[in-house]
């Protein structure tokens, strides 16, 4: 009998490569072979940890960093954060991370490190980020990795705890995207451009619970820095992870980076990753056709990153959409962006511009953009103009070819390394009203710093914006033509140069500060889950509810878990100078005890993957959400921290509205999922997943679960070791020769600039 594989899409072999168990519930135990960390995430599962007195289980296979917190002002080496960081939350999230790193044995490139930088662009710089392996961060752009072949998604702080000490994450399968790209892309029009118009195309929620896969012509012609902008913003998309499968293009980046593969296992690796693609005939859940010809400069007018328009375009009006959540949602954003429909897009100005960021701040992002602005002076109309390279590799590239010499000399701020005005968290912020052109990946409200406005745009548009002083169209601001725009876009990779030598930091070489405080301890991951609540219901009439709104990232730098509920919302809350505002609904008396919380809109919890914005609703009170639709990573954290997250419908909605309009509580009965009025009559049923809802009532930590099959981890390693080696081999001999002999002799002052170093 002739028995014939079933094909398989990229996704699911590498899915498939990395089960430990299978359960019954559905959920599966999946290994982790990379595993990255910063400051904001990490200290709260760092106590968990400790807490329960567990080691981190893999040492080698995390790689941590210092990224969003930290100045991106002149370093003084030696670096010291006790004065470097003037902030003290900052100082104090930056300083946890370095004693716990050096606690565990974790590798961490800290501010003394010239490869210091955002996680996701130091991963893939260094080798750590490889094709074919399965990769998490507490962070949600962790989809960026996804460039390269590889499995990768944000994760939240319960699940970075259960990645420390397992080595594994509890997963269900997702569903299977493709994005196929058609045509070919014209000149001025990047990878940034591409994925702002599909995500235009397909809406934020367009790949909820799906993996996409990027392919098609348009895909395979582009430089491994532009599938990196692309797949980073796959999370834009509402996706778990974007993919694409890696190619000649792909092996050519990893190969010779320091923790990349070497030697007998280099070829072993190539072998295995070659046969890394969706089969013939593998079946996708759903397939969406782009043309790249169709795409123009692009650019956001609102306050979600579906909120699109080309540059050509002009900022739209409520009655342009059909559908009325979509209408209320411009209205919303036109009052906050102050922008008036029928606004030629470029006629919008500009008080700030910023290239950085994990989407675009790489080598290549930098060379398009200095094409532009060479050997001209930005508009005298502009506050500011930022220019922040992702990495220090990046950022001694970059001098090397005298870029930073181009941007300086045309009135651009040239900063050191981090996550900067992305989010605001260090002290690069824009000032409440201010509006700013950002190569960045999110333009939630207050986003970039309170009640500031911000418009999306990729390095070439940035550049011309901060020449213009408005929002521009690159292809009429350059002297170049549009083929020689084109080509600086892919410019080839392969113009770095390999090269060996440079310094690093390690866990054992560097001056680590300590923490000025005590680590706090949480107990178990247990919950005491009543399968009834009862109470009334607070109403938010809005979609698209990001975590940005609901824990504003000001308040990120917490290194704790408790106390969080007067952070909730606190933008909606008050105004920027303090004040309440009446007409919110949690600062009205009736509604401050609510154990409710109703959002009419769908998408809610998108956006970043901080767990914070679960802790501040439990802090604040509520113990169950209602909306149309969840985003996966908040989905995920809520029922992890046991709050409960139940979908309705448009009927349901609008049954439990109208008992709130009768001044009626309602009542959710888990067991039985069901949701009752006030005098028990029945309102409607909802679905939940068996495996969640187990998990609430039970409330049985997730980590003891999983520990308690260790010998089906250990002996996934084993296998896993003597199938694909080079996976642990190739970190073990980076960290332990090539970038242990980098730190040998190493000097506390600053190299002279160099190329990329590998
Ligand atoms: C702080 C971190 C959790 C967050 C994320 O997950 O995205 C941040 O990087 C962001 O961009 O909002
Ligand atoms: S999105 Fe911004 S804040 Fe988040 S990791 Fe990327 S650069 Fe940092």
């Amino acid at each position: 009998m002739i028995t014939t594989k079933k094909p398989r899409t990229l996704y699911e072999k590498i899915f498939d490569d990395h089960v430990v168990v299978e359960r019954d519930d559905g959920t599966v135990l999946l290994y982790i072979d990379r595993h990255l960390i910063h400051e904001v995430t990490s200290p709260q599962a760092f106590n968990g940890l400790a807490s329960r007195s567990l080691p981190v289980r893999q040492p080698t296979l995390q790689l941590a960093t210092s990224d969003h917190n930290v100045p991106t002002t002149p370093r003084p080496y030696p670096v010291s954060p006790s004065t470097y960081l003037r902030l003290p939350a900052s100082r104090l999230q930056v300083q946890t991370l370095e004693r716990n790193v050096r606690t565990h044995k974790i590798p961490y490139l800290g501010l003394n490190s010239r490869r210091q930088g955002i996680v996701h662009v130091i991963g893939p710089e260094l080798g750590f980020t490889l094709p074919g392996t399965t990769i998490v961060c507490g962070d949600s752009h962790t989809s960026t990795h996804g460039a390269f072949g590889a499995l990768a998604w944000g994760i939240g702080t319960s699940e970075v705890e259960h990645v420390f000490a397992t080595q594994t994450v509890v997963v269900t399968r997702w569903g299977n995207m493709r994005v196929e790209v058609g045509g070919a892309l014209a000149g001025g029009v990047s990878s940034k451009d591409l994925m702002m118009h599909i995500i235009g195309t397909i809406g934020t929620a367009g790949g909820t619970g799906m993996v996409i896969e990027f392919a098609g012509p348009v895909i395979r012609n582009m430089s491994m820095e532009s599938r990196m902008a692309l797949c980073n913003m796959s999370i834009e998309a509402g996706a778990r992870a974007g993919l694409i499968a890696p190619d000649e293009m792909t092996f050519e980046y990893v190969k010779g980076r320091p923790l990349a593969p070497t030697g007998p296992q280099w070829k072993d690796a190539l072998k295995y990753w070659k046969h890394l693609y969706s089969d013939p005939g593998a079946l996708f859940d759903k397939t969406v056709r782009i043309d790249a010809t169709a795409v123009m400069p692009t650019v956001t007018w609102g306050t979600s990153p579906e909120q699109v328009v080309s540059i050509t375009g002009s900022v739209p009006a409520p009655e342009d959409f059909e559908d009325l959540v979509k209408q209320e949602s411009c209205r919303q954003a036109l009052k906050y962006m102050g922008l008036e429909a029928g606004t030629k897009m470029t006629d919008i100005t500009v008080d700030k511009v910023f290239i950085g960021s994990c989407t675009n701040a790489r080598l290549e992002d930098f060379r398009i953009a200095a094409q532009i602005v060479r050997g001209k002076r930005i508009s005298p109309n502009l506050k500011l103009a930022l220019a922040v390279p992702g990495s220090g590799a990046v950022k001694r590239a970059a001098e090397c070819e005298g870029i930073d010499t181009i941007f300086k000399q045309a009135g651009f701020q040239w900063r050191e390394a981090g996550c900067s005005l992305c989010v605001g968290l260090n002290e690069d912020a824009l000032l409440p009203f201010e509006r700013c052109a950002s190569t960045s990946n999110r333009n939630f409200e207050s986003r970039q710093g309170t009640a500031g406005r911000t418009h999306l745009v990729s390095p070439a548009v940035a550049a011309a914006t901060a020449i213009r002083g408005t929002l521009a169209d690159v292809r009429l601001e350059t002297t170049m033509r549009s083929e020689e725009v084109f080509e600086a876009i892919y410019a080839s990779e392969s113009e770095e140069e390999v090269e060996s030598g440079s310094e690093v930091s390690d866990p054992e070489v560097n001056a680590i500060g300590e923490p000025s405080a005590a680590p706090v301890a949480r107990g178990l991951q247990t919950s005491a889950y009543s399968t009834t609540i009862r109470g009334s219901v607070a109403i938010i009439e809005r979609s698209n509810i990001d975590t940005d709104a609901i824990f504003p990232k000001q308040f990120c730098t917490t290194i704790e878990r408790k106390g969080l509920g007067d952070c909730l919302f606190q933008n909606l809350r008050y105004y920027p100078d303090g004040k309440p505002k009446a007409d919110f609904i949690l600062n009205q008396k009736d509604h401050r005890n609510a154990s409710f919380l109703l959002a009419t809109g769908p998408n809610f919890g998108c956006g970043s993957s901080r767990e914070h914005a679960v802790w501040a609703l439990q802090d604040f009170g509520f113990q169950c959400i209602f909306a149309p639709s969840f985003a996966d990573i908040f989905y995920n954290n809520s029922f992890k921290n046991g709050l409960l997250l139940v979908k309705l419908d448009a009927v349901l909605i609008a049954r439990v509205v109208e008992a709130v309009g009768l001044g009626q509580q309602v009542q959710v009965n888990l067991a039985d999922q069901v949701l009752l009025d006030e005098s028990g009559s029945m309102i409607g049923r909802f679905d939940i997943e068996k495996h969640r809802k187990k998990e609430l009532i039970d409330g049985i930590g997730e980590i003891e679960v999983s520990l308690a099959t260790v010998e089906s981890i250990e002996n996934f390693e084993k296998d896993r070791g003597a199938a694909r080696p080079w996976i642990d081999q190739s970190v073990r001999d980076g960290w332990s020769s090539k970038l242990a002999r980098e730190v040998k002799g190493r000097k506390q002052t600053r190299a002279q600039p160099t190329s990329l170093e590998w």
